[in-house]
């Protein structure tokens, strides 16, 4: 952190979106941003090297959930865990891979067969998410998923990512990890803070350690991710929390 104030035109930082600048919510359409987190970002990123959000959800969708983010100067999303870049309005990916379609359309009948009728199905476009946290029983139904749904990603050549409450089958060869480490590599970052709040954010914690830059990571903790929080330097009390941090931080910069 001390790297950060004393030379904040050399920090990036990269935060997670749901539970980190989202409130976790059951219906994963109904997520919005917190509605204070545009406007530090953007108080924070008139003075940094960059803001980063690095997502699994698909880079427009965070747009969409967050307005205001497309005012946050210089703001990148990286999102579909780094394969996607929006950037300036614009949004650069490699062609949708073809396991994702497949995989899908055999979901309704593997569900049925374990019955599992009352979890979701997210269509994501470049990657499929079955969640649990609208099922009678959230926690069994993600336990009795986890096997078969590793199967069915890999009959596809796709990789299961876990989460709160949801397993993803997404293509492999990336991870936020990846996406931040190529990201402070091309803005030539002199320190680096990763906030996150769930297993998906793992990677990036790793980076940050890796990137042998001076660097901070923090938790946005919740009760279901124990482990993120025993890994962070700092751990803060959901999106409320993360908003209060990013927000000291900015008045902190904008006065050094
Ligand atoms: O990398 P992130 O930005 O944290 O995205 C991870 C997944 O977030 C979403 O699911 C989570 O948030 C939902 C809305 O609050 C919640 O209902 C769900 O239980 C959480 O797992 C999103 O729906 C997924 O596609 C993202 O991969």
């Amino acid at each position: 952190m001390e790297a950060i104030l004393k030379d904040p035109g050399g920090a990036v930082i990269g935060l997670d979106f749901d539970g980190t600048l989202a409130p976790i919510v059951p219906d994963p359409a109904s997520a919005r941003i917190h509605p204070e987190a545009p406007g530090v970002l953007a108080e924070l990123g008139a003075h940094v090297a960059a803001v980063a959000i690095v997502t699994g959800r698909p880079a427009a969708t965070v747009l969409e959930l967050g307005p205001g983010l497309a005012d946050v100067p210089g703001l990148v999303v990286l999102g579909h865990y780094g394969f996607e870049r929006w950037e300036g309005g614009r949004i650069s990916a490699p062609p949708p891979p073809a396991g994702v379609p497949r995989a899908e359309a055999e979901l309704p009948l593997l569900l049925s067969s374990l019955g599992l009728s009352d979890v979701t199905i997210e269509d994501k476009g470049r990657a499929v998410a079955v969640h649990t946290r609208r099922a009678a029983d959230p926690e069994g139904a993600l336990a009795a998923l986890r096997e078969p749904l590793a199967r069915l990603a890999a009959e596809h050549d796709l990789v299961l990512e876990p989460g709160r409450m949801v397993l993803e089958l997404r293509p492999p060869g990336m991870d936020k990890g990846q996406a931040l480490g190529l990201f402070l590599a091309e803005r030539a970052a002199r320190s680096v803070m990763f906030v996150g709040d769930d297993l998906g954010d793992l990677a990036a914690f790793d980076a940050v350690a890796g990137s042998g830059l001076p660097g901070v990571t923090v938790c946005s903790g919740s009760a279901e991710v124990a482990l993120l929080a025993e890994r962070a330097d700092i751990v803060v009390d959901g999106p409320e929390g993360v908003v209060a941090l990013i927000s000291e931080l900015a008045s902190a910069v904008s006065r050094s």
